[in-house]
């Protein structure tokens, strides 16, 4: 139909639905016709002002945004390239979530105070319940990437838009959000869908690549230039060769569908098999595989892991465990702290498998690594979560009290002692989680104690005699090594063995590989109502350095730079840390080998500046003032110039 006959056939359409109260197929396409159909079922009147009440508060809004936070810092800088495309059309680009709420708006100014007069602001909602059919609810509907056209909206208040709408996917087909760009109806905007829908791709390959982290990841296209742009296939797969996830390109590329992932091995898909391009990774990392379809056809690939491949040599499973798949994996309370990094995601995994069985947990790490959290959240995952968790820090507890606090007392046991007697920590646990925070500081008399109380399951308040059975579940932890404590006498071996029913150990900040995702889920907590991100040099510089204080230190480093920036900001950079934290960030570099020139010499000026940079640090050893007092140059030039260079490629 030409552009004069669809307009027709539309007024005529929306005669027929405003007379008759009903849709007539004749006039519209069939996906059209489903949704117009959708949105009257809804009790939607074409005529029709929408309902105020459908927009989320500020708080729901940044509930929303933490919620999705992980989408939002992968959707940001391409929505940002996405506005620079359509700078000048009179648009909003929009990322809402997967029932259609806006939790994000970029656009032109002018346009968006039109936006706002209709509702194109964040925290609205554009399910096709709520607002007929519209590009965002529509593409929730179909699952699939809608243009709507101004009268092809159902409510005629929206017809002077022009939307374009996709959606992003996981790598198992879950709907993650929608992208959208909305703007004037005028004719002529033939491309925006394609935009819209290459920039939705662009977000599920970055998003598909960090959720899986943990797994092989084979990046393929048909050409081997098409490997590494936003046409390429990738699939995610476990070490035994399982397929877990994939984005829609890799899906054709394999020929298979959704219903295939965690039933299919990568072996049946593609020759030669996983153990030959394991091998071939070893020995040259970066080639390219060229691998067969069983059709005859070659795909080209690279493999990507970021955990240690699977060692040489290593048998292929006979009968292969089918995986679970990621996404219907559980989303509890553990899950929620997961970020992605391959050593704690294990330490996780390993502690669901114990929780309910009575089995008692000790959580080593550096301290600030999160420990604490991490064992409420295992008590929040477990069959105890409607319990009591009681939290204990034994080297916080004063060495006269400690006893009373964790066993009770009877009334007036002593000097000093609650009238009505105290019941005790230990007791406050029942039918809860008893958490023991640095245990190794328990002193020895009361380890006697505890593990008496462990064994016999029952707990004799100080100056009674009659003793009162307990229920918890034990996690302990401590950043201490327990089994030196052990052979040096400080640590009984009885006790030791008691708490050790299986030992997790977190890893500290400077060995996590999922740094990007964590500091978005700590910003998005510090800052529920802005969009935050890091500048892509901080978080370099954030990714190499030593973090003594582990997340404790990184969320108050985070914290407070979140409240040195202006309101309107939302790119964390280093002019918003303090000096103190910047001397501290700097104070590696003298450390580290001078990253630019490695051993060829400089190719150019800035690199040369660049260089002569590092060498003044590594004189100063990592004092700023006196490196840039050195060079002649202000601190601020000396961060700035330090600055550039991480922001580069
Ligand atoms: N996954 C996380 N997300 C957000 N914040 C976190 C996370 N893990 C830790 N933190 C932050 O780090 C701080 C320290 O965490 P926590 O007390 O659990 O560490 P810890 O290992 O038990 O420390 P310590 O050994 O000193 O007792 C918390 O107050 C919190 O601010």
């Amino acid at each position: 139909m030409d552009i004069p006959s669809q307009a027709l056939a539309l007024r005529k359409a929306r005669r027929h639905l405003i007379e008759h109260g009903r849709c007539s197929s004749e006039h519209l396409d069939e996906r059209l016709a489903r949704s117009w159909q959708r949105s009257l079922a809804a009790g939607l009147q074409p005529l029709g002002r929408f309902d105020p009440a459908a927009t989320l508060d500020t708080q729901g809004l940044s509930l929303l945004r933490a919620r999705h936070h992980e989408l939002l810092a992968h959707s940001l800088p391409v929505m940002e390239y996405l506005f620079e495309q359509v700078r000048h059309s009179q648009s909003v680009v929009v990322l809402a979530d997967p029932q259609g709420t806006l939790m994000h708006t970029h656009g032109d100014t002018h346009f968006l105070g039109k936006a706002e007069r209709i509702a194109l602001t964040s925290g609205a909602s554009w399910h096709e319940q709520e607002r007929g059919t519209n590009a965002i609810g529509t593409a929730i509907a179909e699952l699939s990437a809608v243009a709507i056209h101004g009268g092809e909206h159902y409510l005629e208040r929206n017809g002077f838009l022009t939307c374009a709408a996709a959606p992003i996917l996981s790598g198992t087909g879950q709907l993650l959000g929608i992208l959208d760009i909305s703007g004037e109806h005028r004719p002529g905007h033939p491309h925006t869908l394609g935009l819209v829908s290459t920039a939705a791709r662009m977000i599920e390959n970055r998003l598909l690549d960090a959720h899986s982290r943990h797994l092989l990841r084979l990046h393929l296209h048909h050409r081997p230039e098409g490997v590494g742009t936003v046409a390429e296939g990738i699939v995610a797969f476990s070490e035994d060769g399982w397929v877990l996830g994939a984005n829609h390109s890799a899906l054709q590329l394999l020929g298979i569908g959704r219903s295939a992932l965690a039933s299919t091995r990568l072996d049946d898909l593609l020759q030669p098999g996983l153990q030959r391009w394991l091998d071939a990774q070893r020995r040259a990392p970066d080639q390219m595989l060229v691998l067969q379809r069983p059709d005859g056809s070659t795909l080209y690939a690279r493999l990507r892991c970021d955990a240690p491949p699977v060692p040489v040599g290593r048998a292929p499973q006979a009968t292969p465990t089918r995986p679970v798949l990621a996404d219907a994996a559980t989303t509890d309370a553990l899950s929620k702290l997961d970020t992605g990094d391959r050593r704690w995601r294990t330490a996780a995994d390993r502690v669901r498998r114990v929780l309910g069985k009575g089995i008692p947990v000790l959580v080593q790490g550096e301290s600030g690594v999160g420990k604490e959290l991490f064992a409420r959240a295992a008590h929040e995952s477990g069959p105890r979560r409607s319990g009591p968790f009681v939290a204990i820090n034994c080297a916080a507890l004063p060495e006269s009290l400690i006893e009373s606090e964790l066993f009770g007392h009877a009334p007036g046991a002593f000097t000093g002692a609650h009238r009505h007697g105290r019941t005790g920590l230990l007791r406050d646990a029942h039918r809860g989680t008893l958490f023991l925070d640095e245990i190794g500081d328990m002193p020895l008399a009361l380890q006697t104690r505890l593990l008496r109380v462990l064994q016999e399951r029952q707990v004799v308040p100080v100056g009674a005699s009659a003793a009162v059975p307990v229920d918890f579940a034990l996690i302990c932890a401590t950043h201490q090594n327990l089994r030196q404590a052990v052979d040096e006498g400080r640590f009984r071996a009885d006790l030791y063995y008691r708490l050790n029913g299986l030992c997790v150990e977190l890893p500290p900040l400077r060995e996590r590989s999922d740094l990007a995702v964590l500091t978005q889920r700590l910003l998005a907590e510090i800052e529920p109502d802005r969009p935050m991100a890091v500048a892509p040099g901080l978080l370099d510089t954030f990714g190499r350095h030593h973090w003594p204080g582990n997340l404790r230190q990184y969320a108050s480093l985070l914290r407070t730079a979140c409240a040195l920036m202006p309101d309107e900001t939302t790119t964390l950079d280093w002019e918003h840390l303090t000096e103190d934290q910047r001397e501290a960030l700097l104070q590696p570099a003298w450390q580290a080998p001078v990253p630019v020139t490695g051993s060829r010499p400089p190719q150019s000026l800035q690199e040369l500046s660049l260089s002569a940079i590092h060498r003044a640090l590594e004189n100063s050893r990592g004092n700023v003032s006196l490196a840039a007092r050195q060079l002649g140059i202000s601190r601020q030039t000396l961060y700035r110039k330090l600055g550039a260079s991480e922001s580069r490629p």
